[in-house]
């Protein structure tokens, strides 16, 4: 699976374009991967619209109340109209700038999955926490809350490991290193929502991916796909990323 989140970047004129290349290049894509982007919430029609059918869509952050007075927020229904199939929970950017708390992630899976969208929960250890030992006790317990009101079923969901240290730095864990904390993570969500949800379920890796370092990750056992930043922007670099993957 190859998701882009473009974050606070594109306007929908941009979205636009970036959606007529990727027609162009349709025939680059393996039926074999998974793909959606995450633009802002002004440009997601346009990218449903203009987007080949093969690349789905995703919200890059949702309320959980079904709506009220939450100014500056949006709900699922409103998501729902606007064809999105996927919604990014728990970024560690919400979590450190607007004050995301592992409950409320958790209460948002909820609201999205009985929405009807599949939740990319996003759990990662910043550099204090890793250096000093703590990566797994983090992101497992950020992995074990969000799913305490999850379905146990993992279609319905998808999880990215994002160290935060390494988004946007260009720093990376080594593939193994990535591969280890992964596997904690499927076995979190083994103990969570049982052993079929977890080999179900589709972890991700993100931070720092590009063209020239994604098809090591994606190689590593039990890492499902990417969860990309900064690369997703350019069309060229994310159909660059969707054939690494296809000769991983
Ligand atoms: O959601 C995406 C991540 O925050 C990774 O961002 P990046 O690829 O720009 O490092």
């Amino acid at each position: 699976m190859l998701v882009g989140n473009w974050k606070m970047f594109k306007t929908i004129h941009e979205t636009r374009h970036f959606a007529e290349v990727l027609g162009r290049n349709v025939g680059k894509l393996s039926a074999d991967i998974d793909f959606a982007v995450c633009p802002p919430y002004t440009a997601l029609q346009v990218a449903k619209v203009v987007l080949p059918a093969q690349i789905l869509t995703g919200a890059q952050n949702m309320h959980q109340a079904e709506d009220g007075a939450y100014t500056g927020e949006i709900s699922a229904s409103m998501l729902k109209e606007l064809g999105v199939t996927y919604v990014v929970l728990g970024h560690s950017e919400r979590r450190q700038m607007f004050a995301e708390t592992d409950g409320g992630v958790r209460d948002k899976v909820e609201a999205a999955q009985t929405a009807g969208f599949v939740p990319i929960v996003c759990v990662g250890e910043n550099d204090s926490e890793r250096e000093a030992g703590q990566t797994m006790a983090v992101v497992g317990r950020q992995t074990r809350i969000a799913l305490e009101k999850a379905a146990k079923d993992g279609d319905k969901l998808v999880v990215a490991y994002e160290p935060v240290w390494a988004i946007g730095t260009g720093k990376t864990p080594s593939p193994a290193d990535a591969q280890a904390v992964i596997q904690g993570i499927r076995k979190v969500v083994a103990e969570v929502l049982g052993e079929d949800a977890a080999s179900q379920v589709r972890i991700l890796y993100g931070g720092s991916v590009k063209p020239g370092n994604i098809a090591q990750f994606v190689s590593q056992p039990d890492i499902d796909g990417a969860l990309v930043g900064g690369a997703s922007l350019d069309p060229e670099s994310f159909v660059a990323m969707a054939q690494s993957m296809t000769t991983a």
